[in-house]
């Protein structure tokens, strides 16, 4: 069933010892770094001042780390692949706009990557112009489309026909107003408060989004080699395949999770992209690799699926504990293949 074309990290094989953290950041730990000059070098989703730098900040201290802006997530991700960065910082999930493709589509192919902490940063955008400008000329109005996706509501009912030019993040929206004088290409543009500042624009509205309560979900991504420890209160994410034409191939997928007693805390499909009708799943898993029901979840997942990637196990940022139902604590596991061996030897019935 199961093709091992380098995608699976066999649950049956060692977990990485971790490695102890060198710089100082990320309550994630983190394998050794930098470029040999000890400082771990951070591809994010630049420029200065997008939401992205905001989570970086959360794990690193900037003094003590190479930050290396990118145009675009896949762009950061593949400096990690190339080992031309140890860590990226990218977006994965918006409690309003939902999974951000491009990351969640990168992570799912290529040279695999691994998850190793995830950060939650509140959402909130100004509406910032040129000196000068006022609310009612604004007509055209640019941000990243996440961010577009996060306020049009709130922009029909203030700005009343104003259009939406895309940028490749909200602070790259920003510099634009900022610097160049002559053709931005829009009069206004919605982003973080760090670039309202940073990039001194004129602040129209502090309060520009349709849901005041929005959190991006970032992940901090390694190449593969070192899982974090489990602390008790971590996920698994993995990406599947299920098989072609096979009725209740996605409930045989589902059962491996709930017959362990793992809860999902996210599932999503993405086109596979060669064919219609082809689908990925990405899924957020509640619990570590180390753990006895996940490991036997992979397993089960192995048996089922075509295609099972291992995108990591990392402590979770809102520290939920997952309940963890009778009969699938490690100690029950245990109990249960001792009982086996037993068997196996003669010495029960
Ligand atoms: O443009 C930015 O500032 C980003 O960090 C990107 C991004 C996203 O991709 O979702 C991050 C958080 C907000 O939800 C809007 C945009």
């Amino acid at each position: 069933m199961h093709d091992d074309a380098g995608d699976v990290e066999r649950p049956d094989g060692a977990v990485a010892t971790p490695r102890e953290p060198r710089d100082g950041a990320a309550s994630a730990g983190r394998p050794a770094t930098g470029n040999g000059t000890g400082r771990a070098r951070y591809a994010f989703l630049g420029p200065e001042g997008t939401f992205t730098e905001a989570a970086l900040l959360q794990v690193t201290d900037p003094t003590e780390a190479e930050l290396v802006p990118c145009l675009d997530v896949i762009t950061a991700l593949d400096l990690v692949r190339r080992g031309e960065a140890d860590f990226a910082v990218v977006p994965i999930e918006n409690s309003v706009e939902g999974g951000v493709n491009a990351t969640l589509d990168s992570l799912a192919t290529g040279a695999p990557l691994v998850i190793v902490g995830e950060m939650l940063v509140p959402i909130t955008f100004f509406l910032v112009a040129r000196e000068g400008m006022t609310l009612e000329h604004v007509r055209r109005i640019s941000t990243h489309p996440h961010a577009w996706a996060q306020c049009r509501g709130w922009v029909a009912e203030h700005i009343p026909g104003a259009v939406h030019v895309p940028a490749t993040s909200t602070a790259a929206a920003a510099a634009l107003l900022a610097t160049d004088q002559d053709a931005p290409g829009f009069d206004a543009a919605l982003v973080s408060p760090l670039s309202a500042e940073k990039y001194g624009l004129q602040v129209l509205d502090t309060g520009a989004a349709d849901n005041p309560h929005a959190v991006t979900r970032f992940i901090l991504v390694a190449r593969p080699g070192y899982v974090p420890e489990p602390t008790g209160a971590d996920k698994t994410t993995l990406m599947v395949h299920l098989p072609d034409n096979e009725a209740g191939a996605l409930l045989s997928m589902l059962e491996q999770f709930a017959t362990r007693g793992v809860n999902l805390s996210r599932i999503e499909s993405r086109p596979i992209g060669d064919s219609l009708g082809r689908y990925s799943f990405s899924i957020d898993a509640e619990g570590h690799i180390a753990e006895e029901r996940v490991q036997a979840t992979l397993i089960g997942l192995h048996r089922v699926c075509p295609t099972v990637r291992f995108l990591g196990s990392y402590p979770r940022a809102d520290g939920h504990r997952p309940h963890v139902r009778p009969g699938t604590y490690d100690a029950d596991f245990r109990a249960a293949r001792e009982w086996v061996s037993r068997l196996l030897a003669g010495l029960a019935v």
